[in-house]
C-alpha cells in the first residue's frame, strides 16, 4: 500500500440472523478522493459505514488508515483514529447551539481532559478559547456562522447538515464519511452542498460518501463502488460504473432511485 492511501478496507462481511448484508466488500481511498458509495436500498451501504465506524462488528475485515492498521471497535476510538462521520438521520445535541454542537466534535483533540475542566485551570481556559474560536472558524466554513447561538433544533434541514458537518471537521479528520448528505434537500440546497463538498475536498480532505442522488455522486466522486444485496457490483469512475451492465440492472431491477 502507498502512503496516499487513507483508507484501505478489505475483505468486510457481516451477516444478520440469516441475512448476509455484506460479502466480502473492500475499498481502497486515495489522499484527497471523493469516494462514493452507492446502490439500490437495503444494499449495504449504511451497514459497511457502521463498520468502518466502529458501530458493528465485523465478521470479518482488515482495516487500515493512512498506513497504520486500524481497528473500528468504538465510536470515539474511531473518530480519535481519524474518521469523522455524518448521520443519514441528522444526529445533533438539538438543544445545544450550533457553537456548542462543534466544540463537543473539537474535544477530542484536546489536553487538559477532565481534572482540567474541573478545576478551570489556565490552561484550560486558554484551550476552550481556542475551541471557540476554531469552532466560530468552521461554522463560518460551512456557511452557518450567523447562526452559532441558535439551538441546533431551531436551524433548518439543510443547515442542520451543513453543522454535522463542521462538527465532523473539528474532529480534524484524515477521511470524513457522509451518510446521504443531501437526503431532504431541496435543489438549491444541494448546489450548496456540492459547493461545500468541493471546498472541503480542494482544502485536502478527503471523503466518503453514501447517496442517493446519482447525479450528485456522479458529479462529484473520483471513485464509486456500488453495491447490490451486500456485494460489491462495480468500481471504478462514475463514468465506467454508469455503462456498467451490472449497475444498470440493480437499479432498474429495483426501480432506481
Ligand atoms: N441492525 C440490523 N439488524 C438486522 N438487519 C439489519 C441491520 N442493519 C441493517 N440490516 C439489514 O441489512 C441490509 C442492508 O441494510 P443497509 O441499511 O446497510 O442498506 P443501505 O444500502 O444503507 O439501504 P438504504 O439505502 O435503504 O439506507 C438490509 O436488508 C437491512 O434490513
Amino acid at each position: 500500500m502507498t502512503t496516499d492511501t487513507i483508507l484501505d478496507v478489505r475483505g468486510i462481511s457481516k451477516r444478520f440472523g440469516g441475512l448476509q448484508a455484506l460479502s466480502d466488500v473492500g475499498i481502497t481511498i486515495k489522499r484527497g478522493q471523493v469516494y462514493g458509495l452507492i446502490g439500490p436500498n437495503g444494499a449495504g451501504k449504511t451497514t459497511f459505514f457502521n463498520v468502518i465506524t466502529g458501530l458493528y462488528t465485523p465478521d470479518s475485515g482488515s482495516f487500515e488508515l493512512a498506513g497504520k492498521p486500524y481497528q473500528p471497535t468504538a465510536v470515539h476510538e474511531v473518530a480519535k483514529a481519524g474518521i469523522a462521520r455524518t448521520f443519514q438521520n441528522i444526529r445533533l445535541f438539538s438543544e445545544m447551539t450550533a457553537l456548542e454542537n462543534v466544540m463537543v466534535g473539537r474535544h477530542i483533540r484536546t489536553h487538559s481532559g477532565v481534572f482540567g475542566a474541573m478545576l478551570r485551570t489556565g490552561s484550560f481556559k486558554a484551550e476552550e478559547k481556542a475551541i471557540a474560536d476554531r469552532a466560530h472558524e468552521l461554522l463560518e466554513y460551512v456557511g452557518i456562522g450567523k447562526f452559532a447561538d441558535y439551538k441546533a433544533r431551531t436551524l433548518s434541514y439543510g443547515d442542520q447538515r451543513r453543522l454535522e458537518i463542521a462538527r465532523a471537521l473539528a474532529t480534524d479528520p484524515q477521511l470524513i464519511a457522509l451518510d446521504e448528505p443531501a437526503a431532504g434537500m431541496n435543489s438549491t440546497e444541494k448546489v450548496l452542498l456540492r459547493e461545500l463538498i468541493d471546498r472541503i475536498r480542494k482544502d485536502d480532505r478527503t471523503i466518503l460518501i453514501i447517496e442517493h442522488d446519482v447525479k450528485l455522486i456522479m458529479g462529484l466522486c473520483d471513485r464509486v463502488t456500488v453495491l447490490d444485496y451486500g456485494k460489491q457490483i462495480a468500481e471504478g469512475t462514475p463514468y465506467d460504473v454508469q455503462k456498467n451492465e451490472k449497475v444498470i440492472e440493480a437499479y432498474l431491477g429495483t426501480g432506481g432511485h
